[in-house]
């Protein structure tokens, strides 16, 4: 299998706190691959350097078999890494249409109307095309976020957190859509506290702690491996 992802030994250090400690982990082309772990193991950190939001301290990033490491955001998006953050970033007062239609348009105006139309109709979105984007409900706002991400036709979309606050209908909702996504062969890349979701969709799960990869595998062999269970699985986590 072709690594679409490879990472080796990357360090960040933010004054005194080493976020990333040498982390080396790939990513499978084609796969739904989560990285879970303790809050402040390095995760979002991880994410912020493979989209070029910080520079590496030191370490490889290839994407593609390319190397990205401290390219510009801009730049390593147009090579077809997809995000979405945390915190909800839409452009409010836009409608939810013209969202997905600026991602689309990334990747050149040409076919960017059709693709964000196509685009609202696969993710339910379609019945609220002129509606403003803050008017959805929160887990249509999350929708919202991967349509405008997969408008720029990304090969790696990576999601932080996407579940957060979601109900469980909305859950039940993105565990299909990422299932949709991984159909259409684009590869997945998940920072997620969800662990339902998490051991249901993932094909690969990463496990990171004090910012080193501590275990990496199937579902079901992370979750019977005692590193994992006493760094992470064995404690309560209420995110
Ligand atoms: N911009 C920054 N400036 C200073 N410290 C930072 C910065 N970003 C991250 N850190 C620190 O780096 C460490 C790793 O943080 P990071 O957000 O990557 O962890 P995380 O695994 O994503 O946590 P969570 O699950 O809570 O989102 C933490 O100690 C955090 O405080």
């Amino acid at each position: 299998m072709t690594h679409l992802l490879e990472i080796d030994a990357l360090s960040k250090r933010f004054d005194g706190v080493q976020a990333l400690d040498g982390l080396s982990l790939r990513v499978d082309a084609g796969t739904v691959t989560s990285v879970i772990g303790p809050n402040g193991s390095g995760k979002t950190s991880l994410m912020n350097m493979v989209t070029g939001f910080y520079r590496p301290d030191s370490g490889a990033i290839r994407f593609d078999g390319r190397e990205i490491g401290g390219l510009a955001s801009a730049r390593i998006a147009r090579l077809g890494i997809g995000r979405t953050f945390q915190q909800i970033r839409l452009f409010q007062g836009l409608s939810v249409r013209d969202n997905v239609l600026l991602g689309a348009e990334r990747r050149g105006r040409r076919g960017a109307a059709q693709r964000a139309g196509e685009l609202l109709e696969r993710l339910g979105l379609s019945h609220a095309g002129r509606w403003p984007a803050e008017a959805l409900p929160y887990g249509h706002q999350r929708r919202l976020e991967i349509a405008r991400s997969l408008a720029a036709e990304p090969s790696l979309l990576i999601l932080d957190e996407p579940a957060a606050g979601m109900n469980p209908s909305e859950k039940r909702e993105l565990d299909a859509l990422l299932r949709d996504v991984r159909g259409r062969g684009v590869t997945v890349l998940l920072v997620e506290h969800d662990m339902e979701l998490i051991m249901g969709i993932s094909d690969r799960v990463i496990v990171i702690n004090a910012g080193r990869e501590i275990a990496a595998g199937t579902p079901a062999s992370v979750q019977a491996d005692p590193a994992v269970i006493e760094a992470y699985l064995g404690v309560r986590h209420d995110a």
